[in-house]
């Protein structure tokens, strides 16, 4: 049986003042890093020891991992940070509050740009100095890769292929494997895990800071999900 956890970030700066943020690299809050804390003592409660962990380039979920893996006395295990694992791109909506766009756009529409499968908020423009062509931890990568926005669904056509090509694999020689990531990232990860459909998957909200242990068999098949905030 293998062990796969799913991690989001704990509380950012802009999740406390409920701005979409995307990729934008900010920080955890002081809560933040206290639900970390505690997702590793549930982690350690749990006798779930992580082998390996992926992670995003971006601050609040490596901060995440450190911090609960600290907590385990586990810092030293192997750590990879990978943009395909980034939180959903935001576009133009980055920045700004989820109450005042919806003040300014209505209601339904964010409701649209944040929880519906395919229709992604406004593109940030190349020479938009927020745009990720401009950030140096993305320079190696071609600029047609980098998006300017994103739908959940064109998060899923980036996280599945590195689930397939990197993530999957790694389940072959570790039981146990602990993926410090984002909302989105994650729910493209549940969707394919457990054969969600687009309008599913649409229902799943990920809590953040609450380590969700998904249990495999040797086909990666899920045996048993269950989140460990909720069993303590
Ligand atoms: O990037 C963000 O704004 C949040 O992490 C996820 O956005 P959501 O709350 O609209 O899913």
């Amino acid at each position: 049986m293998k062990r796969l956890v799913l991690l989001r970030h704990g509380q950012s700066q802009w999740n406390l003042e409920n701005r979409f943020t995307g990729w934008h690299d900010v920080d955890l809050t002081d809560q933040g890093r206290a639900e970390a804390k505690q997702a590793g003592a549930l982690l350690r409660d749990a006798g779930i020891l992580p082998e390996a962990v992926f992670t995003s380039v971006l601050k609040r979920a490596i901060r995440t991992a450190w911090i609960a893996l600290d907590e385990l006395d586990r810092l030293w295990i192997p750590m990879t940070k990978d943009w395909h694992l980034n939180e959903r791109h935001y576009g133009a909506l980055q920045g700004l509050n989820k109450a005042e766009t919806a003040a300014k756009y209505g209601d339904e529409q964010v409701h649209i740009w944040r929880r519906s499968f395919a229709t992604p908020p406004p593109a940030l423009e190349g020479n938009d100095e927020r745009h990720p062509c401009h950030d140096p931890r993305y320079q190696n990568l071609d600029t047609e890769i980098l998006p300017g926005t994103e739908s959940l669904k064109d998060t899923l056509a980036r996280v599945l292929p590195y689930w397939d090509t990197t993530l999957a694999p790694q389940l072959k020689h570790y039981d146990t494997l602990l993926i410090a990531a984002h909302g989105n990232s994650l729910r493209a990860l549940v969707m394919h895990l457990e054969g969600l459909s687009d309008d599913e998957i649409m229902g799943v909200e990920i809590a953040t800071g609450d380590p969700l242990v998904f249990e495999l068999d040797d086909q990666l098949n899920v045996l048993k999900r269950y989140s460990l905030r909720a069993e303590s």
